[in-house]
């Protein structure tokens, strides 16, 4: 038998989403290519799922070829598709937790994340994090996790992330642009192997402010911060009006788009690329992907979700976990 390096290690994410279902169509579709294991619950996997439980991450090899091996997490109630139950809340955040623990002591070799629905956890369990981007931060020590949604066509880092936006313009600072722009050169260079990368640099306002008369943020600082980042050595191209830099010409003038806030930086990606889109954390001590697409409760249980972003989400573990 083959030895296989260390599995990608997949958190259930929210059990009543389309989570555990797409979790056994990536295993399916990448069970000869990518060594996983799914960590959650038993019950939650769709009836008839192939899966195998084991004890220790080093089995999955043996396995992966045969089943979905899975680390088996007892939660606090089954499921009904659709509908989270706040019983559980606390089995989907230890999950995570758990999971983080075997990629830091090396027996799995990247986290994939599936979607967590945040207001059952902040609800069920009082989960005191946005997102998995600040829950991962906090595991992995404290240090700025940054947001990244990546697909064939298009990169992009929002800034600010899971705020209100009436808050944006108060938390959006030079210091976390700077740190913004650092850490995603700093990826794209060292584990995504682009040489000398190019970002492009949203503004906040309409039209970049159009000179002042629709927000001045651009005129105030961001143009200056990016010509001071220019002069140490960074390609960097901005502040450009959101509208206009995601088409097809734009887009090839860079290798990752900046933007301001969630939204700024998630529609267009969503909208040129859904199915294939993954989410990666940059500035983490470990490799974290997760599909772009959230739970899906609407069609969660009725055999309908496409497993192509979890797919894709897979294959990038396994290959930034290769990288090194
Ligand atoms: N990484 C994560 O944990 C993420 C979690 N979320 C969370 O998911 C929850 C629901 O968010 P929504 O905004 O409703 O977005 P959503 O992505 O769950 O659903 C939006 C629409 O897309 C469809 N859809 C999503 N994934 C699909 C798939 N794989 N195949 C076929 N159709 C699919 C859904 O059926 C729905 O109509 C929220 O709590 C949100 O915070 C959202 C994005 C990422
Ligand atoms: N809209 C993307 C999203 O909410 C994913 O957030 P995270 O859970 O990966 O931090």
């Amino acid at each position: 038998m083959t030895r296989r390096p260390a599995p990608v290690i997949i958190s259930c994410g929210e059990p009543a989403g389309i989570g555990p279902e797409i979790a056994v169509r990536a295993w399916e579709a990448l069970k000869s290519d990518v060594n996983m294991v799914w960590m959650g619950d038993t019950r939650h996997l769709p009836a008839g799922s192939v899966f195998q439980t084991i004890t220790d991450l080093a089995e999955a090899s043996d396995v992966v070829q045969n089943a979905l091996p899975v680390l088996h997490h007892p939660f606090a109630s089954a499921i009904t598709p659709g509908i989270p139950d706040p019983r559980n809340a606390k089995g989907v955040i230890d999950v995570i937790a758990a999971c983080v623990g075997l990629v830091q002591t090396g027996q799995a070799c990247a986290l994939c994340t599936a979607p967590i629905h945040k207001k059952a956890l902040m609800d069920g369990a009082g989960f005191a994090h946005p997102g998995h981007t600040e829950y991962l931060s906090d595991l992995g020590g404290g240090g700025r996790a940054i947001m990244m949604l990546a697909s064939e066509q298009l990169r992009v880092v929002p800034t600010t992330i899971h705020i209100a936006l009436e808050d944006v313009p108060h938390a959006l600072t030079p210091d976390l642009l700077r740190e913004t722009i650092e850490i995603t050169a700093r990826a794209l260079h060292d584990q995504f192997g682009i040489a000398k990368p190019r970002l492009a640099v949203a503004g906040l306002n309409p039209h970049a402010g159009e000179g002042g008369a629709m927000g001045r943020q651009e005129l105030e600082w961001i143009a200056d911060l990016i010509d001071q980042m220019g002069g140490e050595g960074h390609d960097l191209r901005g502040p450009l009006p959101a509208d206009t830099m995601f088409h097809a010409a734009a887009r090839a003038g860079y290798d990752a788009a900046i933007a301001m806030y969630h939204d700024q930086a998630l529609i267009p990606i969503k909208t040129l690329d859904f199915d294939r889109g993954v989410n990666v954390t940059l500035g983490l001590p470990f490799v974290r992907t997760s599909p772009d697409h959230g739970t899906a409760f609407d069609i969660a249980g009725k055999g309908l979700a496409n497993p192509s972003s979890m797919i894709e989400a897979l294959k990038l573990a396994a290959k930034m976990a290769r990288a090194g």
